[in-house]
């Protein structure tokens, strides 16, 4: 069975070396990569010539394994090797390998296998290595891509050069950080990984599967369902959008708390006014705010009382902005999420005093130094919590809207309103808020997203 673990390059290296003190060589782990990867190649080349172009280090030897297995079956397969392997069990592989290998020829099959570099990429791809990258891009075959895309860097999906469009990426032993980081994700078509045998039970890092939601237990009633608080603040349309999503999340009850008047509020969403009312009901299952608060003293004061009633909660939005440490002096932090995209992220680590630069990294520290529950959203969005990293596949791009945001906050606080785990709350919105955007129309409005939520819940029932 593929695991789902996700590995650094150092984890890796790690997971590898554990295999070869257990006795497994690298000539065998390649052995299996190579033959395991073939056979996905040999199912979509289904008989039409390959080319597979073989790189310095290992990833060219999976590729001379790759070649040797198509050969081994009749395909007529060619290696373009633009330098001799430099590895060891590399030149094992291309030794072992009896076609033809050529140092430079034009892209004219309609397959490709790219093994020019795996995680091994140290600096930009350049000359006759960019170059068949180039060409590669530029050429209409089916592109496999071994490992990772020879121009992306495993740790941060960060691009070195030329980067093609692959049909099909395929993962080898485990996947890598970049096969869930933009902008290498949107290059890798679909993604398979192909297991080698490593052990990875202990792997803090994981990718996510599709959550498994119930309904509510048979004795349910409005309040033990889950009972959310949306606080609203100075601006109506946002906290209503996050009230609404939350009403098709699972919550039993989401009560609006806001000075405004609402009139396009659904008749079956309660509004209220008095803050420290609501927030004193100990039925009050979740609060989430931060969505239109607005960032003025009163914004401020309102976010004080929401994690003063040790409530689990959500913060979104401006409360992330207002957000500092001296706030969350006495909270239970592991009560609380953060739901911050790209910019909110690096207002959080400035108040926080994160340094980091990328966003795997940012929020790993920032769950680190704070102990709440970071959900890093955005076309690579990435749960930091207490067992690790949590990775997601890839959103649609119709995501991409206002208010969007909006919406994923609502359900998270209204998964977490139904079980107070703010961890598994965020990995079921993610789901979630991805299945909505997969059900609603293309070009939809956040509206139409918070209205999806009702199909999408039915997917993970
Ligand atoms: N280890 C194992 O057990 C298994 C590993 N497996 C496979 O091995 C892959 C990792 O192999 P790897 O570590 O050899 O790295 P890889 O990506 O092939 O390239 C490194 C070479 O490229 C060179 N180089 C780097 N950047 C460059 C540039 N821009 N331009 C030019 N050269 C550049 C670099 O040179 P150097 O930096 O040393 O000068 C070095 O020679 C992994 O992704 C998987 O496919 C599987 O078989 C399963 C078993
Ligand atoms: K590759």
């Amino acid at each position: 069975m593929n695991s789902t673990a996700v590995l650094s390059v150092e984890a890796m290296r790690a997971a590898e070396q554990a295999a070869m003190n257990a006795g497994i060589s690298e000539w065998e782990l390649m052995q299996r990569a190579g033959q395991g990867a073939a056979r996905w190649v040999m199912r979509m080349a289904a008989g039409r010539p390959v080319t597979v172009l073989c790189g310095p280090g290992n990833n060219g030897g999976d590729g001379y394994v790759i070649a040797g297995c198509l050969h081994a079956k009749g395909y007529k397969v060619r290696v373009i090797a633009p330098v001799e392997p430099k590895s060891e069990t590399a030149r094992k592989a291309r030794a072992a390998f009896d076609g033809e290998v050529m140092g430079r020829a034009a892209l004219t099959d309609p397959v490709v296998v790219d093994c020019l570099f795996g995680y091994g990429l140290s600096r930009n791809a350049k000359g006759e290595f960019a170059n068949l990258l180039e060409e590669l891009a530029a050429s209409d075959c089916y592109k496999i891509a071994i490992d990772v895309p020879s121009s992306v860097e495993s740790d941060s999906g960060s691009v070195l050069g030329p980067l093609p469009r692959y049909n099909l990426t395929l993962a080898l032993g485990a996947w890598k950080q970049a096969h869930f980081l933009m902008p290498a994700m949107a290059s890798m078509g679909a993604l398979r990984c192909v297991p080698i045998g490593l052990a990875l039970n202990d792997a803090s890092d994981q990718s996510t599967t599709a959550p498994r939601l119930t309904a509510p237990a048979a004795d349910s009633h409005k309040y033990r369902r889950g009972l959310l608080a949306v606080v609203a603040g100075s601006m109506p349309g946002a906290p209503l959008l996050s009230a609404e999503a939350a009403m098709h999340a699972g919550a039993g009850y989401v009560k609006l708390v806001s000075d405004h008047s609402h009139p396009d509020a659904p008749a079956d969403l309660v509004i209220e006014q008095d803050l420290d009312a609501v927030l004193e009901d100990e039925r009050i299952s979740a609060v989430l705010t931060g969505p239109g608060l607005g960032r003025d003293d009163e914004a401020r004061k309102r976010l004080s009382r929401v994690l003063g009633s040790g409530r689990p909660c959500v913060l979104d939005a401006d409360a992330l902005h207002l957000l500092r440490p001296d706030m969350l002096k006495g909270a239970d932090v592991t009560k609380l999420c953060l739901t911050p995209h790209e910019g909110e992220l690096a207002t959080l680590c400035e108040s926080f005093g994160v340094t980091l630069q990328s966003k795997l990294d940012r929020a790993r520290r920032l769950h680190d130094v704070t102990g709440m529950t970071v959900l890093a959203k955005g076309p690579d969005t990435v749960l930091a919590d207490r067992e690790g990293m949590r990775f997601f596949p890839r959103g649609s791009s119709w995501l991409s809207v206002a208010g969007s945001g909006d919406v994923l906050a609502g359900i998270v606080a209204s998964r977490l309103a139904v079980h107070s785990d703010t961890m598994r709350a965020c990995e079921e919105a993610v789901w979630l808020h991805h299945e909505a955007a997969r059900r609603a129309a293309p070009a939809f409005s956040a509206s139409d997203l918070a209205c999806a939520l009702i199909p999408a819940m039915a997917s993970f029932l």
